[in-house]
């Protein structure tokens, strides 16, 4: 049997390690979460997040706006954040009612702010190996490999799933750690050949069971990012991943769907605000004109 590789106690570590950064601040960092319509996962989603901010001494702050918001009227609401020196991250909640164009809404949040690290300067940024807000979900996985000394130094990792929330993003930090990376996808020929190369296998597709046993190699390390709903035979609903339960005959360690990936997700996020939070207090210190991490406006 595979060893499991729990979410909560790795992300006990890096909530603990976080409040102590955020406690040696001035003011408490601040998250201000934005969410547009009343997605139910989204709702859930939001209120985690804000409860565990205000859980390790951050102070969460959820603006709900109506499904009907325009794209203008959420543009507005963001460039108010970005000017206001009170607010250290801000994260507008996926996905956005279909009026909304999510890219110039990702692109209008202040770079310095942009806790999800989705905007563009961020991605070049961890692309380029500079310091970055990296997206909360990837560096989760990168912390969650780090707490079970999992080295990815030299290793072959596979990532199944090339979205630019997780596989894409996972890539660059797995890189900048030394590992050897395949990015594949729905249209990667004979994807079992490639995940069986794989020393450490992530997989974030959203397709319930895609990974058997018969595509892991004995002894691998696999990350399973995948949260699916399903309906069980009674009927009952409940959370399953992308790894089919028997990877675990298989596997050398397994991360379990739930309580694996998301908790380290919305503990990284606390990670990344008071990282923002950080920045912005020493730049406000010693600002270096023109230099990109200076206010924009
Ligand atoms: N701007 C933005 N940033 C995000 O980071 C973002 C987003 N939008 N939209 C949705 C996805 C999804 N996501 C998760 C966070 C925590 C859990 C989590 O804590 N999951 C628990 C179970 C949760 C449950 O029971 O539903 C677990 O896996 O154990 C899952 C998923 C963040 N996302």
């Amino acid at each position: 049997m595979a060893t499991r590789l729990s979410g909560p106690p790795a992300a006990e570590a890096l909530l603990a390690q976080t409040a102590r950064r955020a406690a040696a601040l001035a003011t408490p960092p601040h998250l201000v979460i934005v969410r547009v319509g009343e997605d139910p996962a989204s709702v859930s989603y939001v209120r985690g997040k804000a409860k565990k901010a205000g859980e390790i001494g951050l102070r969460g702050t959820v603006h709900a706006l109506p499904d009907t918001t325009p794209q203008a009227e959420l543009l507005a609401l963001i460039a108010g954040l970005n000017a206001d020196p009170g607010v250290h991250g801000i994260l507008v909640q996926l996905p956005l009612p279909g009026h909304i164009d999510p890219a110039p809404v990702l692109e209008a949040i202040d770079p310095n702010k942009d806790v999800d690290g989705f905007h563009p300067v961020n991605v070049g940024r961890l692309w380029t190996g500079q310091p970055a807000l990296s997206p909360c979900t990837p560096a989760g996985i990168m912390a969650l490999l780090a707490h079970y000394e999992v080295q990815v130094a030299g290793k072959v990792v596979v990532i199944v799933g090339r979205s630019t929330l997780v596989g894409r993003p996972l890539a660059a930090l797995m890189l900048g750690a030394d590992a050897t990376v395949t990015l594949a996808h729905s249209r990667t020929r004979d994807l079992a050949a490639v995940t069986r190369g794989a020393d450490v296998l992530v997989v974030a597709v959203g397709r319930a069971g895609l990974i058997t046993p018969d595509m892991v190699r004995p002894g691998a390390v696999v990350v399973d990012v995948g949260i699916n709903r399903v309906l069980d035979d009674a009927g009952k609903a409940h959370l399953t991943g992308d790894v089919h339960p028997d990877v675990s005959q298989v596997a050398g360690a397994l991360t379990p769907v739930p309580g694996g990936v998301g908790p380290m997700t919305v503990a990284q996020l606390m990670a990344n605000t008071v990282q923002a939070a950080e920045r912005q207090a020493d730049r406000r210190a010693a600002p270096i004109p023109g230099v990109l991490g200076e206010h924009a406006h």
